[in-house]
């Protein structure tokens, strides 16, 4: 479709979905329609089949999740033209349309900032009359959790803690790449994977110059391991998401912009509040990191060491296509990252871990700057604050291993005194801030 059609498209669609229990395969299909035509767009999900046939109250219960996954996951195929319409399929509680609103909100405020669309930020889904039918309750407190993997340490760190606690956690990922699958051998458990396949016609619009800009994927990623969780009779779904994932990168037109608000502890509770009005989930998911910072989490991965010639959490490692193979070494993930696991391992230890040494290359300087916040604002990535940057800049600045490294000499002069007195009294190692964290959980951590 011609992009000035697609940019006449009025109202976004759900119109179906399927799933085929012989397969795993979930088909959601979505549409973009408008006064001269419409398009059509079907993301193929497949799930992991467990070895028996699952009862008819699983399906029941996994049908009322897929429903929620059938909405959040049509963020990738509205963003081509941003309609003023979003017409859902069915009547939904409150708690789900709340949720819904937030994913097409806050989870694309990015995308509408780039893009500079300020009505996505005002959407309101149009919801048909009506009451869904309550869901029968489904409690999973005490089985074995799904551990969401991500190939970064974030997702490592709760692994192991979840292992070191007997949890007897099983590993998961959607579309694991080579990262994840290195994760998952080195960690020696056996995963469980899904499948995603987005509509090639989503490729072509964009090469044809549709709107395009960032998602809130872990959305998508989260309700795809809750299904997985419910399909295979497993516990809850364990997220590694930091504390510092609900902070804003900026404010513009009134609105909050968070690069990583599907990570953040707001669109964790109304999540959890969604699946428990629309799929009757007791305990279904949430973050084992939330009260933690990037850096104090950086520390914990420090403490292991099996997986230093595999974890990634650079972005274009993640990328579908033309996947860089580890660490890009030059952008704002790699930059943080470096930064913050230097302090807690020896030079050589996370240079080896990255392939190369960051703070050894004045290039990474500009960088490193706005991650200190002496420029700019915090880049749109998934990095800790500004004051955790500056307070791994000063604990390196105390090592004889980087106190005389150039670019450390650099950054240090460059960070304002009232940055330096500002993270005198940091709490950043000090456990805090809202999370969902049930008690079996929160001591596996051994904080
Ligand atoms: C890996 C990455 O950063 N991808 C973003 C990038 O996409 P790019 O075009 O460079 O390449 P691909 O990732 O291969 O995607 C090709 C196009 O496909 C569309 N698409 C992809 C995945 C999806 O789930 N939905 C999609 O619509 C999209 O149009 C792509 O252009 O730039 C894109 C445009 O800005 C972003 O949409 C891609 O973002 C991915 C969905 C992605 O996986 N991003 C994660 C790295 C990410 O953003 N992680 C955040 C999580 C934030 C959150 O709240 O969930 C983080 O780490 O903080
Ligand atoms: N492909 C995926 N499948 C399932 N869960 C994922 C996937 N990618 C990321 N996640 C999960 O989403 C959350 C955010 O991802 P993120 O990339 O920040 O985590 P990470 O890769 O574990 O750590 P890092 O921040 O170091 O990259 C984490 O809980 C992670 O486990």
């Amino acid at each position: 479709m011609p992009n000035e059609q697609l940019r006449r498209m009025d109202a976004f669609t759900f119109p179906s979905y399927s799933i085929d229990f012989a397969t795993g395969e979930v088909l959601f299909d979505y549409a973009l329609t408008g006064p001269t035509g419409e398009q059509r767009f079907t993301e193929v999900i497949t799930l992991p089949l467990p070895a028996e046939p699952p009862t008819d109250e699983t399906v029941a219960t996994l049908g009322r999740v897929l429903e929620v996954l059938h909405l959040v996951a049509g963020v990738s195929y509205y963003k081509a033209a941003a309609p003023p319409r979003l017409v859902l399929p069915a009547p939904l509680g409150a708690a789900t349309v709340d949720y819904v609103t937030a994913v097409y909100t806050k989870g694309l405020a990015e995308y509408a900032y780039r893009n500079q669309l300020p009505h996505v930020l005002q959407l309101r889904p149009e919801v048909p009359a009506g009451s869904p039918e309550p869901p029968r309750v489904y409690d999973d407190s005490d089985r074995r959790p799904l551990s969401a993997v991500g190939g970064g340490k974030d997702s490592i760190v709760s692994l192991e803690a979840l292992r070191r606690a007997e949890l007897d956690p099983v590993p998961f990922s959607v579309n694991p790449n080579h990262v994840i699958v290195a994760v998952n051998e080195a960690s020696g458990l056996t995963p469980l994977a899904a499948r995603r396949r987005l509509d090639p016609v989503l490729f072509d619009l964009n090469a044809a110059g549709a709107l395009n800009g960032h998602i809130p994927v872990t959305a998508i990623n989260s309700l795809i391991a809750v299904a997985t969780a419910v399909l295979h009779g497993l516990g809850p779904v364990v997220m590694s998401n930091e504390r510092s994932a609900s902070d804003p990168n900026l404010v513009w037109d009134g609105h909050e912009i968070n690069h990583q608000w599907s990570k953040g502890v707001e669109a964790e509770g109304l999540l959890r509040a969604a699946l428990a009005e629309h799929a009757g989930l007791t305990e279904p998911y949430f973050s084992l990191l939330r009260s933690l910072s990037e850096l104090h989490i950086a520390r914990l991965f420090a403490e292991i060491t099996r997986y230093d010639d595999v974890v990634t959490s650079c972005n274009a490692a993640f990328k579908l296509r033309d996947a860089s193979e580890r660490w890009c070494r030059n952008c704002p993930k790699c930059r943080f990252v470096f930064l913050a696991m230097a302090p807690f391992m020896s030079r050589e230890r996370v240079t080896h871990i990255f392939g190369g040494d960051l703070l050894a290359d004045p290039e990474q300087i500009p960088g490193y700057r706005e991650l200190l916040g002496v420029d700019g604002h915090k880049p749109f990535e998934c990095v800790g604050e500004v004051e955790e940057s500056v307070v791994a800049l000063g604990l390196l600045a105390e090592q004889d291993q980087w106190r005389d490294a150039p670019v450390i000499r650099a950054l240090v002069d460059a960070v304002p005194a009232t940055a330096w007195s500002a993270v005198a009294h940091s709490d950043v190692f000090t456990p805090g801030g809202p999370n969902h964290i049930p008690p079996t959980y929160a001591k596996t951590l051994n904080l």
